[in-house]
């Protein structure tokens, strides 16, 4: 990460704000400067029309260092991307979306854990086993956001997830990676996947693990 990511991420919430992705005002994105610090979209701006004013530059540990827009708060789920940059020191960016497929997905499982289907667009997400059986953490909703950056932290210390991604319940998915651009791409692969698991289901296939 070497320059100021903003273009990049306001590039990407266009791109999820066509493909419905980030309707509205739904969704986040941030990305890592050279300092550590990092841009994240500031609280309810509509994400198909980004402009560079409409960022928050925050230090890990959640202080506000630049602000281009008095009226700007960081977004509501920022802790969410602390706890992904404090857990995963390889990770430059953080993507947030809210797709309708998302949602519906984790709702085929009660538990903890969506199996995924071994298709070959894990890859993309660092999987290369013939066959795997592989799964997405899937987390609670809560009304509190710092709730679900705390049930991250506590997973993620006793397990690493299989592939850098996990699913909110009835809210979305968040992905994280070493560039903008790479998280960009997680993002269309988890989506991808996503599309997918519905698919199969209305087909009567079953992968479960
Ligand atoms: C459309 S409301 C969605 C919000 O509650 C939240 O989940 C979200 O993703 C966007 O929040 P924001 O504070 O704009 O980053
Ligand atoms: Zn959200």
């Amino acid at each position: 990460m070497n320059t100021d990511p903003r273009q990049s991420l306001i590039h990407a919430s266009r791109q999820f704000h066509q493909l419905g992705w980030m309707a509205g005002t739904a969704g986040n994105l941030s990305a890592k400067m050279p300092d550590n610090s990092f841009w994240i979209t500031a609280s309810s701006k509509q994400k198909g029309k980004l402009v560079l004013e409409d960022f928050v530059r925050m230090s890990l540990t959640g202080e506000i260092l630049e602000n281009p827009s008095p009226n700007n708060k960081p977004s509501a789920e920022t802790s969410i991307h602390q706890a992904i940059y404090s857990l995963f020191p390889d990770a430059n960016a953080c993507y947030h979306v809210h797709s309708v497929e998302a949602k519906l997905v984790s709702n085929f499982i009660a538990h903890e854990q969506l199996p995924l289907p071994p298709i070959e667009m894990l890859k993309g997400l660092g999987i290369w086993q013939e066959n795997p059986k592989v799964y997405m953490p899937v987390f609670e909703n809560y009304l509190e956001v710092p709730r679900i950056a705390e049930d991250i932290i506590q997973r993620f210390k006793t397990m690493t997830p299989d592939v850098p991604a996990l699913l909110i319940r009835n809210h979305g998915v968040t992905v994280w990676a070493t560039s903008p651009e790479a998280a960009e791409n997680h993002i269309e692969l988890v989506e991808y996947i996503f599309r997918y698991i519905v698919a199969a289901r209305q087909a009567g296939l079953n992968f479960q693990h």
